[in-house]
């Protein structure tokens, strides 16, 4: 499936009037897995592309050549949408450019671009954000670099657990008026600033993160959230599955009496394995 078909299936889920949850992906496997469950879009975290690239916490240490080599693997493996979480897009709005174009060209299908100042600046526990000036500068920077119309490009703003929710609102509508796609927000906490945030708005809404009270689907449909995280279990489930296996294997337990490993059934599905053989047949002269 083309690049341009990935990312109009993103459209159709901003457009439609239905809120979905996208699977948590970061690799070919998880890819695999999430297409073939029917999940309509894969959303890769920046937090779990730390994890799953370089093992560490997001603290801003991955590149924005790892992150897009990530997605490019992914895009192969396969056609899934996938929404990036492209961080402060790597620098300053002309970061934001070039954050765009790798993105873009590993086949991503939107991308977000927050408003909080990364990597943490020196002496300072809390989270800060850049100006609002600073985030119009990094959007306009964002849809200056596209270069298929089609690819989703999301502002996103913090503001709401860093400053307040004014500040969000006032953010958010600034990053509307440049022309971006939607809009992302982290740490709404209750229906009233959801709320808030919709009648001052008027693109889709995409929430990364939400309290129990903001978990109703269909409520969060008639404020215009379109796409709603539920976090990255996936990869907590995968470390606990390897943990556990390397654990069994460390104490002596034979590999014959592993438990809860992937059937060569499965493994054979997500290898698509049946079109290796296919190919080999074809083109190896190979039998199928
Ligand atoms: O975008 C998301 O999935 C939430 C987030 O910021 C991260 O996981 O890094
Ligand atoms: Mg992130």
């Amino acid at each position: 499936m083309t690049f341009r078909s990935r990312r109009e299936k993103l459209r159709h889920i901003l457009s439609a009037s239905a809120c979905v949850h996208p699977g948590s992906v970061y690799d070919a496997i998880s890819i695999r897995i999430a297409e073939d469950l029917g999940f309509p879009l894969g959303m890769f975290g920046g937090s779990v592309a730390s994890l799953a690239v370089l093992g560490d916490p997001d603290v801003t240490l991955i590149t924005l050549t790892e992150l897009a080599e990530q997605m490019r693997r992914m895009s192969r493996a396969a056609s899934l949408p996938v929404l990036v979480d492209a961080d402060h897009g790597y620098g300053n709005a002309l970061n934001v450019r070039r954050t765009v174009q790798e993105l873009e060209t590993a086949g991503a299908a939107g991308l977000t671009i927050e408003d909080t100042l990364l990597p943490a600046a020196f002496g300072e526990a809390k989270a800060q954000l850049i100006s609002l000036e600073e985030g119009v500068g990094k959007m306009k920077g964002a849809l200056d670099a596209r270069g298929d119309a089609s690819l989703v490009i999301m502002g996103r703003t913090g503001a709401a657990s860093i400053t307040s929710i004014e500040d969000a609102i006032e953010r958010a509508s600034a990053y509307e008026a440049t022309g971006v796609d939607a809009l992302f927000f982290t740490g709404i906490k209750s229906c009233a600033e959801l709320e808030a945030i919709a009648s001052a708005t008027r693109l889709p809404i995409v929430l990364g993160d939400a309290p129990d009270e903001l978990n109703a689907i269909d409520y969060l449909a008639s404020q215009r959230v379109r796409i709603a995280l539920q976090g990255h279990a996936p990869i907590a489930a995968a470390t606990q599955a390897i943990y556990e296996v390397q654990s069994a294997l460390r104490e002596g337990t034979p590999p014959k009496n592993l438990k809860a490993l992937a059937s060569s059934e499965l493994t054979g599905r997500i290898m698509r394995e049946a079109d290796i053989k296919a190919r080999s047949a074809a083109f190896l002269g190979l039998k199928k």
